[in-house]
């Protein structure tokens, strides 16, 4: 994987923004920086007049803000608010959004700006592409979650009432702009939430993020400090070096689903009242002893993701008599091939594979593993 450019060299000091190019067909740049909001029409490009804000009910006001500044530079902008968290991944939001870009005549020249968490850069996203066959979108990530993870590598979606994601689209943004001050306001939930995504990375590419969270967990979940800036640099790296090798998820994109099969069957079962980060956390760890079990992965490497999860305060047992509805959400995962259920691994850190169609005793196990 490549290194991100150092957070703590005299750029970072001069409050200068880090910028991560994410390669392919129509590359892009991620900024991560502070205060970095007059860098929008930079990322919006050439041509675009009209803009459509969208952002969740809790940040109506950095929304209006938004949607007034690009006002006063002379775009027409236009907001949407949706519903707060996953409520906001549904058909009805979308089309709620399909109908103000309709009567507002959203051309292919107009671009989305998406401001809120991975619900609404997922939504807003998909909204984008699915906009006369696809308009630009801008992420504005304002969870760590949405930073590190769903606001780069252009998976867009929504929910349907079988699954996570059933319905969505690749489109990668234009830009985005990882405005860490943004982090601030955020619920220390939401912060440990996101550093679910963030360990994961670690263990599946970029051994430093580990240590960096061992050596000092109050840094790292601590929105001012270089450590919480430089993990968040070090994730997005590890997600431009993925998604810009493999943007449609042919092959090496899978290992960034790391402990989401059994996560997203969580997140079901649970009907969405789990945050996405606390699920994966939990189906880490379930795929980390399903590994132990299949003789990949050591016993030292298993407790290291008790310990870096646990330590960020994030779950790492779920209740032990869901396992015929949880077995029957994971058919559904987007890995799966006809009856073949098919699990990221590691056979060390920084090693991840693929384990496909494991023994139903295996699989059982694991779970005991992890039950409360
Ligand atoms: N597309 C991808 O590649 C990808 C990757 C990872 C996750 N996801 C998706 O992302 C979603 C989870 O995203 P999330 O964890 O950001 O959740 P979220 O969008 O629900 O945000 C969490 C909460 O924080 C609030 N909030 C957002 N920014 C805030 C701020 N700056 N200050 C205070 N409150 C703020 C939101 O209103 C919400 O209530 C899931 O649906 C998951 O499936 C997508
Ligand atoms: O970008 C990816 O690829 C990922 O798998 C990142 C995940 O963290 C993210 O939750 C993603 O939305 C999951 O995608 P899905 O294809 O399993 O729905
Ligand atoms: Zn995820």
């Amino acid at each position: 994987m490549t290194t991100p450019p150092s957070s703590t060299g005299p750029d970072a000091a001069a409050g200068t923004p880090t910028t991560i190019p994410v390669r392919g067909d129509r590359p892009y740049d991620v900024l991560i920086g502070r205060n970095l909001l007059g860098e929008l029409p930079r990322l919006l490009g050439e041509g675009v007049r009209k803009v459509l804000v969208v952002h969740p009910r809790a940040l109506r006001a950095t929304g209006e803000a938004i949607r007034d500044d690009l006002a006063e530079r002379g775009y027409t902008a236009l907001l949407a608010e949706l519903p707060d968290g996953e409520e906001a991944k549904r058909v009805e939001v979308a089309a709620f959004c399909w109908t103000i870009l309709g009567q507002s005549d959203f051309t292919r020249s107009d671009a989305v700006v998406a401001v809120g968490g991975g619900t609404v850069t997922d939504v807003a996203g998909f909204v984008a592409a699915t906009w006369l066959r696809g308009v630009k979108v801008v992420h504005v990530p304002t969870t760590l979650l949405a930073m590190v993870d769903a606001a780069v590598g252009g998976k867009t979606g929504i929910n349907t009432t079988e699954g996570k994601n059933l319905v969505g689209a690749f489109h990668p943004p234009a830009g985005v702009l990882c405005d860490l001050a943004a982090l601030d306001t955020l619920h220390p939930h939401d912060l440990r939430a996101g550093m679910a995504e963030v360990v994961k990375c670690g263990f599946i590419a970029d051994e430093r993020i580990l240590e960096l969270v061992e050596a000092d967990v109050e840094a790292a979940l601590d929105p001012a400090s270089p450590v919480l800036r430089e993990l968040v640099e070090r994730a997005v790296q590890v997600k431009a070096d993925v998604v810009g090798e493999d943007l449609r998820e042919a092959g090496l994109r899978e290992i960034l689903n790391y402990g989401h099969t059994l996560g997203h069957a969580v997140e079901l079962v649970e009907r969405f009242e789990w945050r996405h980060g606390a699920a994966i956390s939990v189906g880490m760890v379930f795929v980390a002893e399903l590994a132990r079990l299949a003789g990949r992965l050591s016993e030292e490497a298993v407790d290291r993701h008790r310990r870096v999860l646990g330590s960020l305060g994030l779950p790492l047992t779920y209740r032990g008599d869901r396992w015929p509805q949880l077995l029957a959400a994971m058919q559904r995962d987007k890995k799966t091939r006809g009856d073949l259920l098919r699990f990221v691994v590691l056979d060390a850190v920084g090693r991840p594979t693929r384990l496909e169609g494991p023994d139903p005793a295996l699989l059982q196990a694991a779970y005991a593993e992890i039950s409360a």
